[in-house]
């Protein structure tokens, strides 16, 4: 299936401050697409050219097989944008304001009781929908715009920094609508930069830093990109003190270092000795039961951290 969003060489010029330098990505579609950075790496300005709020200055940009450049209008009637910093209409009603962004749409009093209905239902709001947004919480104010995004029903939904400023149960709240739209088959872009989250919420991700790309692939290549060292998380039926005593005897065990808090501990091999398989095997044959066995991934916040700069972009 042809990408999305296909992103070719894109650099961009705010006077003469260079924003994005160079930027290659695409995104799959019915992707949860991450897109990662610190902040001032450029991910409103790319989300802005992605959704036609910028011209391109210099490489190419695709939305689904349409160039930014002269399919203005054919990209904007499959894509719904949520800027990081939405102003909503305080004294309307929920209804009211979805109700007025479907007229806006061109849509008739019949489609647009249609249309409402579903997404307030899609965001969860049908409960609050006579409510004034002045009186709703940010989490609840976040799906109603949301909501408004959802009201052409756009294959592509462009989402900056959607999760800032809620607190963990909206986020989660959020995650789950997102989850149930990607079901819905449609291609999701996210910006943030709340990373573990990402991790579990993402098939892909791209993480860009002072307007370079840094990565741009599958999420779970990311987190599987190894140190030198192959490290397994490993958990016994024994005491911690046991486990690493025992562990550490086996052939090919490097160091054994146990997680803060929790049973399992942390397996460092030597892969010229030992592999997963044989540590594995030795583990079984000493006679321990396991309760858990898996290569190790990197956290995501590890492998930003290693790909992105110190400091803030002056
Ligand atoms: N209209 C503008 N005029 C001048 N410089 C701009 C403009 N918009 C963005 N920039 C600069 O371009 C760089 C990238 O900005 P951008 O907003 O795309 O970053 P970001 O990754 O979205 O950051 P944040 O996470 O802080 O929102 C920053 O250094 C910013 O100051």
């Amino acid at each position: 299936m042809d990408p999305v969003i296909e992103i070719e060489n894109v650099s961009h010029l705010f006077k003469q401050h260079r924003a994005l330098d160079g930027i290659s990505f695409q995104v799959s579609p019915e992707s949860l697409h991450g897109f990662v950075g610190p902040n001032g790496a450029g991910k409103t300005t790319t989300l802005k050219l992605i959704c036609t709020l910028l011209k391109p200055q210099v490489g190419k940009i695709r939305v689904f097989g349409h160039d930014v450049r002269n399919n203005v209008k054919a990209i904007r009637r499959r894509i719904g944008y949520m800027p990081d910093h939405f102003s909503m209409y305080r004294q309307m009603t929920v209804f009211e304001y979805l109700d007025f962004f479907a007229a806006a749409y061109g849509f008739t009093l019949k489609e647009r009781n249609r249309i409402v209905a579903d997404v307030l239902a899609l965001t969860d709001m049908d409960v609050r929908k006579d409510d004034f947004i002045q009186g709703l919480s940010r989490g609840m104010q976040q799906r109603v715009s949301l909501a408004r995004v959802l009201v052409n029903d756009p294959d592509l939904l462009l989402l900056d920094e959607p999760a800032s400023g809620l607190d963990p149960r909206a986020r989660i709240e959020l995650m789950e609508i997102l989850r149930e739209l990607r079901r819905m088959g449609k291609t999701i872009f996210i910006s943030s930069h709340i990373l573990s989250e990402l991790a579990e919420l993402c098939d892909s991700v791209t993480i860009i830093d002072r307007g370079k790309t840094k990565y741009s692939g599958p999420m779970e290549a990311l987190l599987d990109q190894q140190t030198e060292t192959p490290t397994y998380r490993i958990r016994v039926d024994l005491s911690a003190e046991e486990t690493e005593t025992q562990l550490s005897a086996l052939p090919g065990v490097l160091s054994v270092e146990g997680i803060e808090g929790r049973s399992d501990v942390r397996v460092k091999i030597d892969p010229t000795i030992t592999d997963g398989n044989q540590l594995l095997s030795a583990i079984i044959a000493s006679g321990m039961i396991v309760m858990h066995f898996g290569r190790d991934q990197r956290h995501l916040n590890e492998a930003f951290m290693d790909l992105t700069e110190r400091g803030v972009r002056s």
